[in-house]
């Protein structure tokens, strides 16, 4: 039984009525010969799709074409294979094909290249030969047109053992290489929601391993807790296992333990690690990647940044509309490189829980916002460098051509001025750029004095190495230039040897050099010359020395071109060897980049370095929210000040101890009209916050800090309807998260809870999640609600305080004045609101005689208060 794809269908071909589109159905020994080689690739690869390389095309057979057709909205159509008939075939010209082949990977797809590796015309009464040069995944792309400037790559790899799993992850392009192990599979969710990786591996016993599952597409062997965002690789368990694993990555680092690395005591991480890097060996090929020495880490040295949470505080894009503009990376990203704008990144999704780190790096900011000419001289060169991390990665890997190595050169020449610049600098980051080893400037110079001033892309076509760099290479070019020179003169000296003045000599890929006379004077050739083409107006001709010539200059130039891309390669080679030392001070180079920016924004916005200290307080003088700052008119921003969780010792009357007394509040009821800036509020606290703790300064005009374990956010309604959950559920779920995992060293920030139910319910549902946290978490929070009752809360519990946004209201509108004071808002303007929206004058009304009534009649404040009271002993 063979598939087939009718011609009415919209890619099939017109001429082919059916044709076979899996390659499994074919009777092999049928084919031709190039298809029997072609379906032996595939078996290996069954999973990929493969493009074949013949000719001027990558050609996809079968089921791949299909997929290729369908994916990047080809033709589809046939070819004929032996005996067998014909089979689907799709195809993109060979030039063109990381551009395609990055469309498939970024639908999740791995793309298997299986090109030519040798020139046609040598496989004289055989097949070309062929090999796989390449295996594309979404998490093994080093290729420039491919990668994201701005953001990292991950490949991660899991290993997951009850409640316990091990995560390792590496960037191919820049090298990094990171493991970590944990005890609880939220964790482990949040980790991989935070790298956002471009695929994830996970050993299985799938039938169907070396698969590659889309994202949302389904598995009974994918353990529940990963997320279904992401592309999930189906590996063996092999790799995965403890004694591979810990061998393999003894290997690669040439280490005798993994004590050095930090994981020798922890297996799930050295197993994950260990697969990651096997997987890595079978899909690079010969092409070893050069990665940075694995490095250890624990998830609770950094605050988490939670999916909720990024998504809320809109940190990498938006909640409306995903985009980049209008998220807090787009206000705060000055950097002037990639390295630096993906390093900011990186920052902003784990925020540092240590107060001496936070402390040095503002120390830096400090010093470049002191330092006006340090800095501005510092961006400007920096602007200068190219992505050193992913050149390297690509010469490491020996995928550089020569422009990348001009680049690399030009961007390693800049590092001594950079590090002249920072000589009398104090910052550690500044230090770090302060020596660049010798061999590296050496290294610099010999590129940009090899390699020509703008070489071709292509490394084997010639034209990369400058004259006086191989005597040999030299020789050899004034050989080649002596015949061309032959050949240039040969016009003139047989015009005046035949005396036909229009005879001219020419060139052309089929025949080569030839002399042409127009057919009036063909009488006038002389003897020596020997017919080749006839053409309407004219004869061409050939001589036997001009021929000699023209092999002489031919061979010449391919042995040219071999020695060109062998002292290429050498070049390349030298670079991959200093991959370490140049990637050491890229990452140098990154973190100083992010700090001259954070240094910069923090001068032109007017930011305030925070004063980082011990226990629960936040208190902000006129903060602002960083992005609808930058988004509204200068001086239009209402700046707000915020105090939560701060307590002052003093030494009590009568007793040696010290007394705390506190001086603000650790909840706030915030109140207010629709549109008042509850929500801004809200997320300004939160962002100035999380810009702290990642050692940025802040937008206020003074900010106390103490660092919080966790920023939890609850905000707006959003239906999840790839889980099927209504409103309510969500809300439900994220503030259960919230009340399980918060202490008092959090920040929760609530947007509104209890709407997506009855009144009375959700009232309830918002009193006692308030209560809880106040009094049994004692977590700082901002609670932004419409339930004016909840100010009663203040009246019970001594840390809950209320604070309103502030309008003016005149005889037919409302002012929003957007201040955020203390008190209860003791008016909701809802039916104001919808006044000014044009409801009906019955409908408004008769909605404030209801009102009316139900403000009389309502007990519930009171209620609670009594059962409070008759509740405690
Ligand atoms: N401090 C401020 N200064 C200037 N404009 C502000 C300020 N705060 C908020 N705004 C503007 O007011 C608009 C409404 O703010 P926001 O969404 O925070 O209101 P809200 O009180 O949360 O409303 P709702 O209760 O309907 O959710 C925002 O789009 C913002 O542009």
């Amino acid at each position: 039984m063979t598939a087939s794809y009718s011609a009415s269908q919209p890619n099939a071909s017109n001429n082919a009525n059916t044709f076979i589109t899996d390659h499994r159905l074919v009777d092999r020994s049928k084919l031709t010969q190039m298809f029997q080689h072609y379906v032996e690739t595939k078996e290996k690869y069954p999973h990929a799709v493969l493009l074949y390389r013949v000719g001027d095309f990558f050609e996809c057979y079968f089921e791949d074409a299909v997929i290729l057709a369908q994916e990047l909205e080809l033709y589809l159509t046939s070819k004929p294979v032996g005996e067998v008939g014909r089979v689907s075939m799709s195809g993109v010209p060979h030039h063109a094909w990381e551009r395609h082949a990055t469309v498939l990977v970024e639908k999740g797809y791995a793309v298997v290249i299986c090109d030519q590796v040798e020139d046609a015309a040598e496989a004289v009464g055989r097949l070309v030969r062929r090999e796989v040069t390449r295996i594309l995944t979404p998490g093994t792309l080093l290729e420039e047109g491919m990668l994201k400037a701005s953001r990292n790559n991950y490949l991660a790899a899991v290993v997951i053992a009850g409640e316990h799993w091990g995560l390792a992850y590496a960037d191919i392009s820049t090298g990094e290489f990171l493991t970590t192990q944990g005890s609880s599979s939220e964790h482990l969710t949040q980790e991989l929601m935070r790298l956002q990786p471009a695929e994830v591996l996970v050993p299985t016993n799938a039938p169907d391993l070396g698969s590659l599952l889309r994202p949302g597409e389904k598995s009974d062997h994918l353990p529940e807790c990963l997320p279904p965002a992401f592309c999930y690789a189906l590996r063996s368990q092999l790799p995965f296992s403890a004694g591979e694993a810990r061998s393999r990555l003894l290997q690669k680092f040439k280490v005798r333990s993994l004590e050095g690395l930090g994981c020798e005591h922890l297996p799930l991480a050295v197993r994950a690690a260990g697969g990651l890097l096997e997987y890595l060996e079978d899909t690079q090929k010969e092409n070893s990647i050069p990665l940075q020495l694995l490095r250890t880490y624990t998830i609770t040295d950094y605050m988490i940044v939670d999916h909720q949470t990024r998504r809320n505080l809109e940190i990498t894009q938006t909640v409306r509309d995903g985009s980049f503009h209008g998220s807090l990376l787009w206000a705060l990203d000055r950097t002037s490189t990639a390295m630096g704008s993906r390093a900011l990144r990186r920052w902003l999704l784990q925020p540092l829980l240590d107060i001496k780190g936070i402390r040095a790096r503002q120390d830096t900011i400090q010093e470049l916002v002191e330092n006006t000419p340090l800095r501005q001289d510092l961006r400007q060169l920096l602007r200068q460098i190219y992505d050193l991390e992913r050149l390297t990665g690509r010469a490491g890997s020996g995928r550089a051509n020569a422009k990348d190595l001009v680049a690399l050169a030009d961007s390693v020449s800049k590092l001594p001025e950079l590090a002249l610049l920072v000589m009398d600098t104090a910052s550690p980051f500044l230090k770090a750029l302060q020596k660049v080893p010798p061999g590296l400037e050496e290294l610099g110079q010999k590129i940009r004095s090899y390699i020509v001033e703008s070489p071709p892309i292509h490394i084997k076509e010639g034209g990369l190495i400058r004259q006086g760099v191989n005597p040999q290479l030299d020789a050899r070019r004034a050989l080649v230039e002596e015949d061309q020179k032959w050949i240039a003169n040969l016009e003139v000296e047989e015009r005046a040897r035949t005396g036909i003045q229009t005879l001219k000599v020419g060139f052309n890929k089929t025949f080569g050099y030839y002399i042409s006379i127009s057919r009036a004077k063909v009488d006038q050739v002389p003897s020596n010359y020997i017919r080749k083409q006839t053409l309407t107006n004219e004869e061409r001709y050939i001589t036997p020395e001009l021929k000699e010539r023209e092999a002489r200059i031919l061979t010449a130039r391919d042995d040219l071109n071999q020695m060109e891309y062998e002292i290429f390669v050498a070049l390349r080679e030298e670079v991959a060897a200093q991959a370490e030392v140049i990637r050491n001070l890229s990452r140098a180079v990154a973190a100083v980049d992010v700090l001259c920016g954070l240094a910069e924004l923090a001068v032109y916005q007017g930011y305030c370095r925070p004063e980082m200290v011990e226990g629960r307080e936040i208190y902000v003088v006129d903060g602002r929210h960083p992005v609808v700052e930058q988004s509204l008119p200068m001086g239009f921003f209402v700046p707000n000040s915020t105090q939560l969780g701060g307590m002052n010792r003093h030494d009590a009357k009568d007793a040696k101890e010290e007394e705390e007394e506190r001086v603000s509040p650790d909840l706030i009821i915030l109140t207010g009209p629709n549109a008042s800036g509850k929500s801004c509020y809200l997320r300004q606290v939160g962002l100035i916050q999380l810009m702290a703790q990642i050692g940025s300064f802040v937008p206020a005009r003074y900010a106390k800090l103490s660092v919080c374990d966790r920023i939890f956010t609850r905000v707006g309604a959003v239906d999840d309807l790839a889980t099927g959950q209504s409103t309510f559920m969500v809300e439900m779920n994220e503030t259960a998260n919230i009340l399980n995992h918060a202490t008092s060293r959090s920040l929760v920030l609530l947007d509104e809870i209890g709407r997506g139910t009855a009144t009375f319910d959700g009232l309830a549902i918002a009193w006692a999640v308030a209560e809880y946290l106040a009094a049994e978490i004692g977590a700082r929070t901002i609670f932004a609600t419409h339930y004016h009752e909840l100010n009663e809360l203040a009246s019970l519990l001594p840390n809950v305080a209320n604070y309103q946004v502030t309008v003016k209201e005149l005889p037919d509108q409302i002012i929003f004045l957007h201040q955020v004071q203390p008190g209860g808002a003791d008016k909701s303007y809802g039916i104001e609101a919808g006044r000014l929206a044009g409801l009906p004058g019955v409908v408004i009304q008769r909605a404030k005689q209801v009102m009316g009534q139900i403000e009389k009649h309502s007990k519930i404040a009171i209620g609670l208060q009594s059962l409070e009271s008759s509740d405690r002993p």
